[in-house]
């Protein structure tokens, strides 16, 4: 069992929104298609699949083009392409057993019934599913459907598996588990696929590459771990967990208002006057509460008065998280990781001063992506 590889180009109108977006995936690789709510995921995974039609573009599967944009007779049925969407719901047919949904892919590609139902055997026992088949879905859990539908879509060894954000109704201890059977049954079966989530983890468990699509057009993409460590825009700096703020370079500083950090020697890719932008861990920064006495009410950055990587700001707002407290703050929006007790006395409005060493700090090269319709990078 082996995955063909895909080359699209996907251009699509719904309404007032535009997709155009190009993706790939070598034969056998997994790619992370990760985006905002609206940025056009589900869209383009339809696309893919034949449910949408193109304005514009090509989708070539191995060596067929299943779909043009161009030449609108050029629109291969989605039955026929091999390409099969697997969504967050399992959507398997009520009326048969997890062993006949599964068995029903094979079946209806004209495998004998003999094999077909050894294979869905097999499946149910690869899934973690053994003894289970005569089940029907309705007496199965969320986890349990979601197993069968992994195992029926990779029954019919499709070219390319698209699966949409294929754990985001379980539970986390069941998503867990699903997500290491996917894992698991992609990678033996060599399955090209490109999966839709919102969760970095399922990125980096799941893919070799990432590609970022936000308002209808790919702001990034490139090997997982790259993406998480420079990430290009403030979603993609969100999705790793980094504080990332626009600046520019300034006398071989970075500076942004009055807040103003050494380039520590990463000033290669860095022009003088060009937009940068400090990338950052929230744990990274230390936060005060300023002192009453010398908080004039009026809040801004106090270029010359802070030393280099300190500045002003106010709490926006506290959120709880499993290892304490994160404070969002504001200008420039910074969240700020701190233990419980630090975070004594805070609330939305406190002004505080935070500082930020120019050794934790990665300065990244702002780039413009090349549509002119496509979102600017945020600060
Ligand atoms: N059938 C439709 N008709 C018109 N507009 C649509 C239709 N389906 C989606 N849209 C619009 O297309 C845009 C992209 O939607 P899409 O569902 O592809 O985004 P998404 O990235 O998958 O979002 P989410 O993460 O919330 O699922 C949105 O602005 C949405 O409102």
């Amino acid at each position: 069992m082996s995955g063909e590889t895909l080359d699209a180009h996907v251009v699509v109108r719904r309404g007032v929104f535009r997709l155009d977006a190009a993706i790939a995936a070598d034969a056998g690789e997994v790619v992370a298609l990760m985006g905002p709510s609206g940025a056009g995921k589900s869209t383009l995974l339809a696309a893919l699949a034949g449910l949408v039609r193109l304005a514009e573009g090509e989708i070539r599967v191995g060596d067929r083009i299943v779909d043009s944009g161009a030449r609108r007779r050029m629109h291969v049925q989605p039955s026929a392409r091999r390409v099969v969407l697997l969504s967050q719901d399992a959507r398997l047919f009520p009326h048969l057993t997890a062993h006949e949904n599964i068995a029903f892919g094979p079946r209806a590609q004209g495998i004998v019934a003999s094999v077909a139902d050894a294979e869905a055997d097999e499946w149910l026992w690869r899934v973690g599913l053994d003894g289970m088949g005569r089940r029907r879905p309705a007496e199965l859990s969320g986890g349990q459907q979601q197993r069968v539908a992994i195992a029926r879509a990779l029954a019919t060894t499709p070219a390319v598996l698209l699966l949409d954000e294929p754990l985001t109704s379980l539970d986390p201890e069941t998503g867990d588990a699903v997500r290491a059977v996917l894992q698991e049954q992609l990678a033996s079966t060599r399955t090209t696929a490109i999966v839709a989530t919102h969760d970095a983890v399922d990125a980096v468990a799941l893919a070799h590459r990432m590609v970022v699509l936000e308002e209808g057009v790919v702001t990034q993409e490139g090997a997982v771990r790259d993406i998480l460590s420079s990430p290009a825009t403030g979603f993609a700096a969100a999705v790793a967990g980094l504080n990332r703020v626009t600046g520019r370079v300034a006398d071989g500083r970075w500076e942004r208002g009055g807040l103003s950090l050494g380039l520590g020697g990463q000033d290669d890719e860095l022009r003088e006057g060009a937009e940068a932008a400090a990338v950052f861990r929230p744990g990274a920064v230390r936060l005060e509460r300023v002192d009453a006495t010398t908080w004039t009410g009026t809040l801004r950055l106090t270029a010359g008065r802070e030393a280099a990587g300190e500045w002003v700001a106010r709490v926006v707002r506290l959120e709880q998280t499993p290892a304490g407290v994160r404070v969002h703050t504001d200008p420039p929006v910074v969240a700020v990781d701190l233990a419980p007790d630090a975070a004594l006395g805070l609330a939305p409005g406190v002004p505080v001063q935070l500082r930020l060493a120019e050794t934790n700090v990665r300065f990244l090269p702002v780039v413009r992506p090349a549509s002119a319709d496509a979102p600017a990078p945020e600060s």
